[in-house]
């Protein structure tokens, strides 16, 4: 497995060693010695999460609030889809900075999400299928978001329309929003 460090501080994007034959494909999607030793990070993941999109279908910008904060381990499974991370932490010197990573089944790569940041993803095929890793259980009390197309964030998702949630569709611009991170 290589590791890819991003801009921000953090933010980790791995691609596993990936054995191929005749028959196909194999490759270890997590293993916890291996990401520990590569990455310096020790994490108790807890939930699993698969997500089916549409091509076309944004969700995001999202978080849990502490105590209930979550780190993620993303990848795509089929298809391809644009992800996304805002650093929300109000000390850091990328505060309101995100990084876009595509995440592509082909490519086998994945990407750790550290607690401190707004996390969302474009998908750009249809019967995209989105797994994740979290370190917390879902509580949907601590739920908190951010605005996908807010100009203060300045992502370009390469589309006007994407199909958002009706909850997605009024989340807070982060200047409306008081990080506790
Ligand atoms: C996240 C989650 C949702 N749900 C239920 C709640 C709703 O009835 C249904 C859909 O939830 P939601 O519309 O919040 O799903 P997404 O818009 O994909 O939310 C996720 O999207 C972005 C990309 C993230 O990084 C987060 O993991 C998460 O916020 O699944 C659960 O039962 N458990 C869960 O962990």
């Amino acid at each position: 497995m290589n590791i890819k460090q991003h801009a921000l501080a953090g933010v980790v994007e791995m691609i596993p060693r990936v054995f191929t034959d005749a028959r196909g494909a194999f490759f270890e999607s997590f293993n916890a010695q291996r990401f520990a030793e590569l990455t310096g990070i020790e994490e108790n993941w807890v939930q699993d999460n698969h997500s089916i999109s549409t091509k076309g279908v944004l969700r995001g910008l999202h978080f849990q609030l502490p105590p209930h904060a979550q780190a993620k381990l993303v990848r795509v499974a089929f298809g391809r889809s644009l992800d996304v991370v805002v650093d929300i932490r109000r000390d850091s010197p990328t505060y309101g900075q995100h990084v876009k990573v595509m995440l592509d089944a082909e490519n086998y790569n994945m990407l750790y999400v550290p607690r401190g940041f707004a996390h969302g993803f474009l998908a750009l095929e249809d019967n995209n299928v989105f797994l994740y890793k979290c370190t917390d259980y879902y509580h949907p009390e601590s739920e908190g978001g951010l605005c996908w197309n807010d100009p203060a964030l300045n992502i370009d998702w390469g589309v006007e329309n994407p199909n958002v949630s009706p909850k997605d569709a009024v989340l807070p611009r982060l200047a409306d929003f008081n990080s506790p991170f």
